[in-house]
């Protein structure tokens, strides 16, 4: 996620579409005369109005959006979509638009009613979707790296960013709200995109915000502990990923079935499920074996029906990135965008992806006998932890120092956890702040710190400044060590107290790493 507030992206050639047509075709109810009023965009958010938008006020988890109708028409607004509580609010505010009254949660409709408006219920291009507690981001630019090797003009959605071809977007949620997705790939039809690769959150099966995209594959990846803050309980959570493998959302799916998780998605699944598995003697459509590992990255062959297969590589550490690029793949296999048109479009095998904040190395061009590699990751849930530590165990030269901190006012039952693999997993454990919000730092960095003490294990520092931090872990590590940095990842900001304040892990390290003479 980024701070960023830029408005959502919308086709540059809008065709409006009238008010009586939408109200006919979707149940609306007009309160009052529509005449011939039409409307070219739709947005839930006041702030993100444009001229001849649809502003649709919803009630949320804080406050009513009809509140702010009186600001979506000052901005231009054409019409709003609201609810009976909120056509009630809007009268009170004087409101002068048309206004069309659902007689469901506009929420449940939003999706439809974004596809009518932006013409992208039926789109030329392949639509893919992953869903996973870990890896989703990796896979979608995986996926785009891979159907450009194969000449497929690509966009994708991610919690880093948003791209359409080369044109990069602010990302703002990991699944933008309905209308704002449905904006974003009307500009992508506009220039031309073959291939769409999303990211998709439980929260947005759960909140609806991929009504009215069809999508050609779905892929789960894997499953563990995250946003037990919203969802309550794990079943709850794992039920808004399975909800994706339904024929209201999707042609077909992929599925990594080395796990349970993963079992009983490809079990009960209601759409037509391609098995891949990573383990050895696991039953499967599709096979991965990897072959070897650095930590300059990981080799891999995949092997499936008919004979299919492809040898590669891939320039970033862990067996789960070769099942990341595996899992790309065969989705697109399944797409109809096969392995051997992929394979040509790659030097040896080489797939060169590069993904912002995962993984990332910020010196890789420091000899191992020279000074240690410093990796930037997001990695925030005891999953990620755990394959990032285990795939560091296999290819790390030295000791493996592990920097993190965990979010306040988020799912405070994993932070013990999180602690305590890291403290299993790393020979050196530094606990620093990330995003504390209302809490206080020094709390949430005594859990992490009682987890990390638990594993017996690690050296274990505390120093809750970030950048303070990243000098200590440069300062105690040696040539051949490995830094590894879990959460903040590409993000741009910390979140104190109520107030966004300017940080960049990946600058930070930049400079430490300069001062300590380890980078020009
Ligand atoms: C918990 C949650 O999902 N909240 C979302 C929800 O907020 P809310 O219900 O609290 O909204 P509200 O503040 O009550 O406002 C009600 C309405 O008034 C509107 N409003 C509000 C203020 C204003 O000035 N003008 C205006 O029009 C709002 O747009 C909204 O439609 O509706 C908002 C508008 O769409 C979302 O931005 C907001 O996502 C927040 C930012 C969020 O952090 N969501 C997280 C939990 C999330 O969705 N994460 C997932 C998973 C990430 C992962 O996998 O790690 C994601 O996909 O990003
Ligand atoms: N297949 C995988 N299995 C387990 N962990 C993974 C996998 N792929 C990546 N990771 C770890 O999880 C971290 C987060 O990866 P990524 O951002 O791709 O996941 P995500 O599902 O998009 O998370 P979010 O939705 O929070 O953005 C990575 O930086 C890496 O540490």
């Amino acid at each position: 996620m980024s701070t960023g507030d830029a408005l959502s992206i919308r086709p540059q050639h809008p065709r409006p579409l009238p008010l009586a047509r939408l109200a006919e075709s979707h149940g609306l109810r007009a309160a009052g005369e529509l005449g011939d009023a039409a409307v070219s965009g739709v947005t839930l958010d006041s702030r993100d109005v444009r001229t001849g938008d649809l502003y649709v006020g919803m009630p949320g988890a804080r406050r009513h959006g009809a509140a702010f109708a009186d600001q979506a028409e000052r901005s231009g607004a054409a019409a709003m979509l609201t609810d009976a509580a909120g056509l009630e609010m809007a009268r009170e505010r004087g409101i002068g638009i048309p206004v069309l009254v659902s007689a469901v949660h506009p929420r449940e409709l939003l999706g439809a009613v974004a596809a009518a408006v932006y013409g992208t219920a039926d789109l030329p291009a392949k639509v893919f979707g992953i869903t996973g507690t870990n890896g989703k981001t990796s896979v979608v630019y995986l996926l785009a790296e891979l159907m450009r090797a194969a000449g497929v003009v690509t966009g994708l959605s991610s919690t880093a960013e948003r791209r359409i071809g080369d044109e990069v977007i602010v990302s703002n949620l990991t699944s933008p709200e309905a209308s704002e997705l449905h904006g974003l790939l009307a500009r992508m039809r506009e220039r031309g995109v073959e291939g769409i690769a999303l990211e998709v959150s439980a929260h947005a099966v759960e909140r609806r915000r991929i009504d009215g995209v069809h999508f050609d594959v779905v892929a789960f990846n894997n499953f563990s502990q995250d946003h037990l803050d919203d969802f309550g309980d794990m079943e709850s959570y794992f039920a808004a990923k399975l909800a994706l493998f339904a024929p209201e959302h999707a042609e077909r799916g992929v599925v990594v079935v080395d796990t349970p998780p993963g079992q009983r998605i490809a079990r009960e699944s209601r759409i037509p499920v391609t098995r891949l598995a990573t383990e050895y003697g696991q039953e499967a459509d599709w096979h991965l074996a990897v072959t070897r590992q650095s930590i300059d990255g990981v080799s891999f062959v995949l092997q499936g029906p008919e004979g299919a297969h492809f040898r590669g590589s891939v320039p970033v550490f862990g067996r789960f990135m070769a099942e990341n690029a595996a899992l790309a793949l065969v989705m697109l296999h399944e797409a109809g965008i096969p392995i051997p048109r992929v394979a040509d479009g790659l030097d040896g095998g080489r797939i060169p992806v590069y993904i912002p904040g995962r993984l990332e190395c910020m010196n890789p061009d420091t000899p191992l006998d020279a000074g240690p590699r410093f990796f930037v990751d997001y990695g925030h849930t005891p999953g990620a932890f755990e394959a990032m530590l285990d795939a560091l165990g296999e290819v790390a030269p030295g000791r493996i120092i592990f920097l993190f901190g965990a979010d306040g006012d988020r799912d405070t039952t994993k932070r013990e956890e999180m602690g305590r693999i890291a403290g299993a997993g790393a020979d050196t454990v530094i606990v620093c702040d990330y995003h504390p919000r209302s809490e206080p730092p020094e709390a949430i960095r005594a859990q992490l710190i009682t987890g990390a003490r638990s594993a017996n294990r690690a050296a274990v520092f505390e120093e809750g400044d970030p950048r303070a931090a990243i000098r200590l872990a440069v300062s105690i590590a040696e040539p051949g060590d490995v830094i590894l940095y879990a959460g903040p990842g590409h993000e741009d900001y910390q979140e104190i107290a109520g107030q966004i304040l300017p940080y960049s892990a990946r600058d930070e390290v930049r400079g430490a790493l300069r001062e300590a003479g380890l980078l020009s």
